[in-house]
């Protein structure tokens, strides 16, 4: 179980990660304007273990949505719309004394912030291809070694078109036992959490559409995908 406390929301005043922009335009003659943020690209991976018959997920948690679901809880609170629950320096402050969720229940627990997802990454090493970030991806959270050429391009698309724009990569790995060379778990030393989770395969399809299992839509898309695609191939040992 996580334990989240000392929260303190600021500014972001300046990031490695995204930058937030407004672009003026004409449209048809029509002028507007558009606030986005750049960020970077991203891949993803589907895995599916051929030993275990089972996708191999991680768990983490995510700080932006544990936000959205503290701010849910402020509004319901106070009777306010969410999203108007004070500024964002005055969101903030949970003063460091009100301490953790535990101890004060009106902070959502941690395990509100906490999603499940396929393995994924950041595109922030230019000179490696896209195959090769998800490679390595897939060892540092997940422990499984692959070779690149072994990793499938399933399909890209835009991840957040209404803010961000970036673009993901979806790749499907099918890894064995034998390819198993570590716990996974994410670069420690980056500050990662992770925690590496079986779904087996004849439990995909009710984990995806279950809305009680927070999770991406890489997870519930790629689950489809393969039940489209790649099912015959395992079908008659599963009896799905
Ligand atoms: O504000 C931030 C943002 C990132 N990090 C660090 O950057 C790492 C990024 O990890 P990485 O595994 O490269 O990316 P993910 O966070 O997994 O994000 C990917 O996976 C998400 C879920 O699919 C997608 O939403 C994203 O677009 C995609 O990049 C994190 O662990 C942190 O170490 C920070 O410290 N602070
Ligand atoms: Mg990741």
């Amino acid at each position: 179980m996580e334990q989240i406390n000392n929260i303190q929301v600021v500014p972001c005043t300046s990031s490695n990660y995204l930058k937030p922009f407004r672009v003026h335009y004409s449209q048809n003659g029509t002028m507007k304007s558009w606030d986005f943020m750049r960020t970077h690209d991203s891949v993803s991976v589907l895995i599916f273990n051929t030993t275990l018959h089972c996708f191999i997920l991680v768990k983490q948690f995510r700080p932006a949505v544990y936000m959205c679901e503290w701010e849910k809880s402020q509004a319901e609170e106070t009777g306010s719309e969410v999203g108007e629950v004070g500024e964002v320096g005055e969101a903030a402050a949970p003063p460091e004394e009100k301490g953790d969720a535990e101890n004060h229940p009106q902070l959502p627990p941690a395990s509100a912030g906490v999603t499940y997802e396929l393995c994924a990454g950041l595109v922030d090493k230019p000179h490696l291809s896209l195959e090769e970030i998800a490679r390595q991806e897939v060892l540092e959270e997940c422990g499984y070694d692959v070779p690149a050429s072994k990793l499938r391009r399933i399909t890209s698309y835009r991840s957040g078109v209404g803010v961000t724009g970036a673009k993901q990569t979806m790749f499907y790995a099918e890894v064995s036992d034998e390819n198993r060379v570590g716990e996974g778990g994410g670069e420690p030393q980056e500050g990662e959490l992770i925690e590496v989770v079986k779904v087996p395969l004849h439990e995909a399809m009710n984990f995806a559409y279950d809305e009680n299992i927070p999770k991406t839509m890489g997870v519930i898309f790629s689950f489809i995908w393969f039940h489209s695609n790649m099912l015959s191939k395992y079908k008659i040992s599963t009896n799905v």
